[in-house]
Parts: structure tokens; sequence; C-alpha cells
């Protein structure tokens, strides 16, 4: 304002106007000038931010493990080991391989190959993240047990989750709500809730053993149907038994809601593959990782939102259906108070339920959906890779399929519903299923992110590092499990065999075994078999997977003999990470003589 008085008593109004429009016009370019400093700042910040976490954070991380004698492949900045990674995974044959060679090597093989090449601890990035592979079982319990404090699920295994089942289910909660959810799910897989609900007439094991009728009878129907009666008929043995399980884990889950249509489910199974597929596969699953991608309209982005949709439609429907028959049961108080069936039901479902309306805890509708999605993503495939594993290995061994049908005659003798209580001494089964979960774990592996820096055994872990326990390696090891490690011997689950330290289960599920009494020490200080990861986060459905792998696969070899096809093509490891058989699972079916030959 002076300079303006002061510029109009000396030089006139048009002076003034002038230094008016000089002014304003030093207004515009200040501000310009300060949009353009605001945008430079911002570029610069953006750089140093990108710098430090894409470059300098993974650099120093790995300079870090390097000085404790920590190795990997050569440091790359941005997309870090990626190009080892790919070409290690484009050697794995894609046609046919040695049955008999290690599967899970098919699948995990940077894990494989890493931890031979650098030892048991080693290091690589993928993209700007570090992760650590930890093939050595002490350590690896470490982390699931006494170290689980400094870790958290991992940032993969959220995104993934949480992109087909919302934030905060069970499976990437954390602390406090973690405990809730466990607390609320666990009592309908106890193994003491398991064996009760078995009842013979309506219970699971009632619902196991008609799905696994239905199973039997539809093979039946394709040995009556082949044109060779004495070579048998081929089945399909990846989609049949998928199909079998699907529809038992929703019983398990939802019970027998009204309402469920079978179509319906199927739709619910098909959207979770799908997504899963999507966030599985290399390109799209990291495109999803940039922020705000998955909002562009691309073709399978949108499929990606339909599917999901028409997911969630189909369990609001699921969970009003129970809702409505709660409230009747209530209305008409049928349900008897204290009854471990109360009106909402004894399943997973109805526990949730309960808790949401009745309980104290702070379950919301939506978490109950995104809940209901994470059994579907948890149980659908590992348990089905289960059974259709030990099939085949049993297909390739004839002896131990003889075996283990004798075991299944003598022991369940020949009604025509299998006694519940008899499956204890099911030993042999135990013993194959034990072997089928160390050749070919359903999971190969487990990671966590360390969140504080601490002392791992003789390594110092710094935090944001991924930490990866291999299964699929420590499964194979030869340290552990002899140089036959690579074989299927389930011989090697007989309690005569074992070191147990003094633990053991009937399950077979004890201190698992080593070969070499050098390693005993080491091995019996830890359970080195867990298909089922450890510690806290244990696998939920571990005892209900189990027992219905059990059931089923003994009443199969109850009525059939089964040997591979000749069209069988030798390929585990379709979709990502886990063990599909990439062109199918074809084996030949005959009837057990002694055994009715036709039904229907
Ligand atoms: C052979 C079949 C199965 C295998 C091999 C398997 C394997 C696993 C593994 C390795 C984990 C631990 C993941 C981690 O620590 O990061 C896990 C967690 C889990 N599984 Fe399974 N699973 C199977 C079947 C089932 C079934 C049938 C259900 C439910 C009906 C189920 C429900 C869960 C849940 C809810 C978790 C998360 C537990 C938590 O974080 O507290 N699983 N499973």
């Amino acid at each position: 304002m002076a300079l303006l008085n002061e510029s109009s008593r000396s030089w006139g109004p048009h002076q003034a106007h002038d230094i008016l429009l000089r002014m304003s016009t030093r207004d515009v370019d200040d501000e310009w000038g300060f949009f353009v400093t605001a945008i430079c700042t911002v570029l610069v910040a953006s750089m140093v931010s990108m710098f430090y976490w894409v470059l300098w954070k993974p650099y120093s991380k790995r300079k870090f493990y390097e000085k404790q004698c920590i190795r990997g492949p050569v440091f790359r900045p941005f997309i870090g080991n990626l190009p080892e990674i790919q070409d290690l995974r484009r050697g794995v044959p894609q046609l046919g391989g040695q049955i008999s060679e290690s599967p899970a090597r098919r699948v995990a093989t940077e894990l494989f190959v890493f931890s031979e090449k650098y030892g048991k601890v080693s290091v690589f990035e993928q993209g700007s993240m570090t992760r650590m592979i930890l093939a050595d079982a002490k350590l690896a319990k470490d982390v699931l047990l006494s170290k689980a404090g400094y870790y958290k699920r991992s940032v993969l295994t959220t995104e993934v989750v949480s992109a087909i089942a919302g934030h905060g289910s069970i499976l990437t909660a954390e602390g406090g709500n973690w405990k809730q959810k466990n607390q609320i799910m666990s009592p309908a897989f106890r193994h003491t809730f398991l064996k009760a609900s078995w009842n013979p007439l309506d219970g699971l094991f009632h619902q196991i053993v008609e799905r696994g009728d239905d199973l039997v009878t539809k093979w039946q129907k394709a040995i009556n149907n082949a044109a060779d009666t004495k070579q048998g008929a081929e089945v399909a043995v990846d989609l049949d038994v998928p199909e079998t399980l699907l529809d038992i884990i929703i019983r398990t889950t939802f019970g027998s809601t009204s309402g469920i249509e079978g179509g319906d489910i199927y739709a619910v199974h098909e959207a979770v593959n799908f997504m899963t597929r999507v966030l599985g596969n290399r390109l799209s699953g990291y495109a999803r990782l940039i922020p705000g991608f998955r909002f562009f309209p691309t073709p399978t982005n949108i499929k990606f939102c339909m599917k999901k949709r028409a997911m969630v439609n189909v369990l609001k429907n699921i969970v009003s259906a129970r809702m409505k028959l709660a409230n009747d049961l209530k209305a008409s108080s049928i349900a008897k108070a204290g009854s471990r069936q109360g009106a909402y039901g004894g399943d997973v479902l109805g526990m949730m339920l309960e808790a949401m309306n009745e309980g104290n805890s702070n379950m919301t509708a939506s978490q109950v959906l995104d809940e209901c999605t994470v059994f579907f993503l948890a149980t659908d495939s590992p348990t089905s890779l289960l059974l259709m594993w030990s099939l085949m290995l049993l297909a390739q061994n004839p002896d131990w399929q003889q075996r283990a049908r004798s075991e299944v005659q003598e022991v369940l003798g020949a009604e025509a519903t299998p006694q519940v209580d008899k499956l204890a001494n099911l030993k042999l089964i135990d013993m194959v299923l034990n072997e089928t979960l160390r050749l070919y774990p359903p999971v190969p592996a487990i990671t966590r992110d360390a969140s504080k820096v601490h002392q791992l055994g003789s390594v110092t872990i710094a935090p944001g590092t991924n930490v990866i326990i291999p299964m699929s390696v420590l499964h194979q090891s030869k340290e552990i499990w002899g140089d036959d490690a690579h074989l299927f011997k389930p011989d090697r689950w007989e309690v005569k065999n074992l070191h147990t330290n003094g633990k053991n289960s009937a399950d077979g599920l004890n201190d698992a075994t080593a070969a070499t009494a050098a390693a005993a020490d080491s091995v019996n200080s830890f359970n080195n078999f867990m298909p089922f990861g450890g510690g806290n986060r244990i696998c939920l459905g571990r005892n209900l997977a189990r027992m219905t792998v059990k059931l089923l696969l003994a009443m199969l070899l109850r009525r059939f003999s089964f040997s591979v096809s000749p069209s069988y093509c030798h390929a585990p490891g379709r979709g990502g990470n886990n063990l599909w058989p990439k062109f199918g699972m074809q084996l030949l079916i005959k009837n057990v003589e002694s055994e009715v030959t036709t039904t229907d």
C-alpha cells in the first residue's frame, strides 16, 4: 500500500494503474512460482522416498545380511532377483517328468535351488522386498513359536487374501482381533467337537459318508460303462475329488442351511478359484499391487469385480437364510438353552452368527461374510490335493495300496457304513497321509514379515524382512529324512521308526523322524513335519481335513483298485504355487475282487 500511495502521488493515475498491473502480474508470477516449487518439492520428495524404499532399503538390508555371511544371488536394483527366479522356473520341464522326482521342486524351484546353493539361510530380493529362506528346521520353528511375537502375516498374503475376502479376516487379522476370531471359530474344529459331531445318523460323519457314497456310485457307473471291464474305467480324479470335497466343506462350514442351491455354491467356488488364479498370476498379481490399478476397467479387473459381487450375493443369501431359521427357531422356542447346537447351528457359520448376535464380540455382518469367503479360500484346494495325491501315490505303489486296503477291510469290516470309532485304528492310512503331505505339501511354504529387529539363532533379523518357511524344502531334506527322502515310503512313519522324543499321537503326527542318527538331536528338537504350519497360527481345519480324507480314502480303497492311466502325464504344478496336476489326474479303476461289482 505504501508503494502504491507513493507512486500515485508522484506519477499520476496512469502510472498508478501501470504499477497495479505490474503488481498483479507479479502476484501471478509468485503464485506460479509457488506452484512450480511445490511440484518440484513433491517430485524430489517422491524421488528421494522412491530411492530410499526401492533402492537404498533393499540394498542396505542386503549389505546387513552379507556382513553376517548370509548369501544369495547377486543384488539387482528395482526388479530384484526376478530374472533368476524366472530362469529357474523356465528350466522346469513343462511336460512329463519322473514320477519319483521331488514334486514340490517344480513349484518352489527357487526355494530349493537358493537354499542348496547359498546355505540353509539365504537371502534374495523380489522387487524391492528382501526375502529370507529359512531351510533350517530349528529357525523355522523359532519363527512360528518362540519368536512369533516379532512377526506378522506377510504383506503378500494380506494383499491376496484381502482382495478376495476383505480386510481383517482370520487369515490376516493380528493381535487381539485374531484372538477373538480364533476363540469364536476354533471350537468347531477341535478334535473332541469333531468327534462328537460325527453322529452316524445326521452329523458331519454322516454327511461325509453320504458324499463318499455319491462318488463311489459315480465311479461304479464308470466301471459298468467301461468298454473293457478287465482294464477298468478311466476316471478324472482332479475333477471328481474336488467336487466331492467342496460339497463336504460347505456342509461343515454352512451346515445344511436351507436356501443354499448347489449352483450358487459352485458360483462361489468358481469365483474364489478365478480370483486366486488372477492374484497368483505373476503379471496380473503384480499389477494389482500398483496402487489404484484394480480400478482400471481392464477385462480381468471387470471380471474380477463381477465374480466377487456374485460371490458376496450368494454368501449374503446363505447368511440371511440362516438368520431367518435361527429367528424362527428362537421364536418357537425349539432351541434348547445350553445345548451345543443352539438356534444358530453348530457349524462355523452358526458359531460366528451366535457370537455376532448374542455374544459380546464386535463381529459385524460383513466380517461374517469375509470369514465365509476365507473358508472357501483355505479349505477347498488343499484338502482335495491331499486326497488326490494319496490316490495317485497308492496307484503308483500297488504293494502299499494292497496293505492299506487290507487294513481297511480288517478294521472296518464289510459294514455298508464305516464305524466312526474304528477310524482311529487305520494306522497305515495315517502313515500314507503323512507321507503324501510330506512329498506333496498342499501349501509348499508360509511367509511372515519381521516387525522388529531381533535375534534368530545366530542371525540378526532386520525389520521388514520377509521370512519364508519352505515346508516343501524341509520335507525333502536328506539330513532329516535320509537319502531316500524323495521316495514314497510310508514305513518311515511307523512308530518304531520314529525318534519321538517321548511324544507320540494316534495320528502319527509326532516329532518326525531322522533317518540318520547323526541328525537325530537337531531333528528331535523340532517337529520337522509341518504341512499345517505351526504355533498359534497353525491350520484351524487340520483335524477336519485329516478325518475327512481318511474316511473318504478308506471308502474308496475298500471298493476300488487304482492304477495310473496311460493318458496321465505327471506334471504337478498348475496354477502358481500349488501342486495341482497340470494335465489332470487320470487313474484306472477296477472293482476290488470280492466286492459287489454292480450297483444302481
Ligand atoms: C490338507 C488340508 C489343509 C492344509 C495342508 C492346510 C494348510 C494350512 C497352513 C500351512 C496354514 C498356516 C498358514 C500360515 O501360517 O501362514 C493354514 C491356516 C489355516 N487353515 Fe488350513 N489347511 C488345510 C485345510 C484346512 C481346512 C479344511 C480348513 C477349514 C475348514 C482350514 C482353515 C484354515 C484357517 C482358518 C487358517 C488360518 C489360521 C490362522 O491364521 O489362525 N484349513 N492351513
